[in-house]
């Protein structure tokens, strides 16, 4: 498909461009750093971009940097500081496998780039790193040469490029323009003119009619589809297999790898007992409106989470409503057994409340203490955040145990607005070996497992592309490992939590069954019926009906679609011990 591609050498490279010109994948163009290898300058800017993302004047001229190199002549064109954000973060992300969504909103906030500008620059890193699969097939047909031979920072100013030109609203003429001001900044006046003719050629067909190019010039459906959805084709496979295996339709893949495309909106969880949905100094100004499924979601519109009062000071927090809901499964489903609930401080209704065809009933009232309550894999602390909010209104006790020292220093953070007295302890230590140091110790334990995080790949937009099969091998084993080690944990009646943000059947379905092979001690429980029990309840007393497969009872395990359920893919096996 498509013709001759434009020739990189007919452009002048020019080495006086910080970071010199080296090879994608080496090369420290466009590092983000100084002449003198200090930070850029911040570049301060307001509302000045219109809404179809173009600049005006005045933003231009006061956002300039001042460390180009370039001759007076050179520099006619100056560049956009969103742009040059979002250049600077997918630098970082490619050289230092730095995570977008932790780099970048620090790095808008020392350049102050605020408002309008902030939210182009957050679309154009995520949209360009998500979509990089598709952008790089395009580019290919405008090339002459493998992308792989193209300078590091050429290549992401064209993916910059080509992202504003076929995923965005910006009008052909500035994507191109502002662009290649970018290139001439960043990585020198030769490339410039390359990136100006590469993205010519983009700009000249539409995207309906690359897709269809990519379509058919591929060798077969799935990998047309892998292109055209930027997802990489063993993701794909491992994702088809993981639909058909939990019961659900293998032809759903393209639907689950565009939900995989879209932004996630932005979920929080109103930790129970520590704040009230009704609230208002809480909320501040936030506009709310309730989760789909958890009692405890609030789905937040257009504002951000940081300036939430709620959300500062801990007594709420940015979570996934798949993740609220299996912790909240873990915390209703009844124990057996000595030591089983405990007296109720201020039990929130919902979290205990009895489908009408499952199982889940009230715990017995406890005859040897309080519940011990244990978060295996902790960091960074999300779940242990509303695990301890739902173990305080039970008089139990919480462990959050998490083997990196950093996350564990995050777990405790989370942990600031839980009341004294709740959380045990937050302890740094392998999870594997908890089971031999403390048998039998815990009533409830999540095993929050590390996993390939393929089932959250909306909120992570590079993750995709980093991620290899080889990384299956590794964390299956240590799934194992860890399974096997919060049984041992838990007691005799008490209940164990396996959770994934990824619905691999790998990571999933055949961790479980093979940890449960090589014991007689455990049961499965009816994950579906539990899970049914803690979902919100309308003001009419009815609850929203959570489409699961395999037809009731078919499947004892839950898992959860983005496509589906408009959550990750969270997958959630519960298990008791005899
Ligand atoms: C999926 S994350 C947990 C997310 C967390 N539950 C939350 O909701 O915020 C898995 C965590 O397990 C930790 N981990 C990995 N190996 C571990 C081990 N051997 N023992 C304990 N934690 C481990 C990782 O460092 C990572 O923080």
């Amino acid at each position: 498909m498509g013709g001759t591609g434009v020739n990189a050498d007919h452009f002048e490279r020019r080495d006086d461009r910080p970071g010199g010109g080296r090879r994608n994948g080496h090369g420290r163009s466009g590092s983000g750093r100084d002449d003198h290898g200090g930070r850029r300058r911040p570049g301060g800017q307001d509302d000045r971009r219109d809404a179809r993302g173009r600049q005006r004047p005045a933003a231009r001229v006061r956002g300039e940097r001042s460390t180009s190199r370039q001759a007076p002549g050179q520099r006619a064109k100056r560049t956009d500081p969103a742009r040059t954000a979002a250049f600077d973060v997918l630098r970082e992300v490619d050289e230092s496998d730095a995570y977008a969504n932790l780099v970048l909103p620090p790095l808008l906030a020392d350049r102050r780039i605020r408002g309008r500008d902030a939210g182009f620059a957050t679309e154009l890193t995520y949209g360009t790193l998500r979509m990089r699969g598709r952008y790089d097939a395009v580019l290919a047909e405008c090339v002459d040469r493998p992308l792989d031979d193209l300078d590091a920072g050429v290549l992401d100013v064209l993916r910059l490029g080509a992202h504003q030109l076929l995923g965005m609203r910006v009008p052909s003429h500035a994507a191109v323009s502002e662009t290649v001001a970018l290139a001439r900044t960043n990585v020198g006046a030769g490339p410039a003119q390359f990136v100006n003719a590469v993205l010519r050629r983009v700009s000249e067909v539409s995207l309906p009619e690359w897709l269809e190019r990519i379509e058919a010039g591929a060798p077969d459906r799935l990998t047309g589809l892998a292109t055209v959805q930027s997802h990489p084709l063993w993701v794909v496979r491992s994702l088809r297999e993981a639909l058909a295996g939990h019961g659900r339709d293998p032809g759903e893949i393209g639907d689950l790898l565009a939900a995989d495309n879209e932004p996630p909106r932005v979920t929080l969880v109103a930790r129970p007992g520590l704040v009230d949905v009704s609230d208002d100094d809480a909320w501040h100004d936030a506009d709310l409106v309730p989760g789909r499924w958890a009692p405890t979601a609030l789905v937040l519109d257009g504002s951000d989470p940081g300036v939430v009062p709620a959300v500062r000071d801990g007594r709420a927090g940015v979570q996934d409503e798949g993740s609220q809901l299996v912790t909240l499964a873990l915390a209703a489903v009844p124990l057996d057994g000595r030591g089983a609930g405990g007296p109720a401080r201020n039990e929130a209704p919902q979290a205990r409340a009895t489908d009408s065809g499952g199982p889940v009933s009230e715990p017995e009232p406890s005859t040897s203490g309080p519940e011990r309550w244990l978060d295996l894999c902790a960091g960074p602390g999300g779940k242990a955040a509303l695990l301890a909010a739902l173990a305080a209104q039970r008089g139990a006790t919480l462990v959050a145990n998490e083997v990196q020292p950093h996350r564990a220093r995050l777990v405790r953070r989370a942990l600031d607005a839980v009341p004294d007295g709740v959380v045990e302890e937050v302890r740094t230590g392998d999870g594997r070996e908890t089971g031999t140091d403390e048998p039998g110790a815990y009533d409830r334990v999540l095993v929050d497992a590390p996993c390939t995080g393929l089932g959250a790949l909306r909120r992570r937009p590079e993750s995709r592309w980093r991620r290899t099969p080889a990384d299956l091998a590794t964390l299956t084993g240590l799934q194992r490992e860890l399974l096997a080690s919060a049984l041992d944990a838990v007691r005799p009646g008490g209940v164990v939590a396996y959770v994934t943000c990824s619905p691999v059947l790998a990571e999933t379905q055949l961790v479980v069954t093979d940890v449960l092979r090589r014991r007689d001690d455990v049961e499965r429980l009816d994950t579906p019926a539990v899970v049914r029990s803690v979902l919100r309840t309308e003001p009419d007393g009815t609850r929203p009906d959570l489409p699961l497969t395999g037809g009731a009872g078919a499947r004892d395990d839950v898992q959860l679609w983005p496509h589906v359920h408009g959550t990750d893919a969270m997958h959630l096996t519960l298990l008791r011990k005899h």
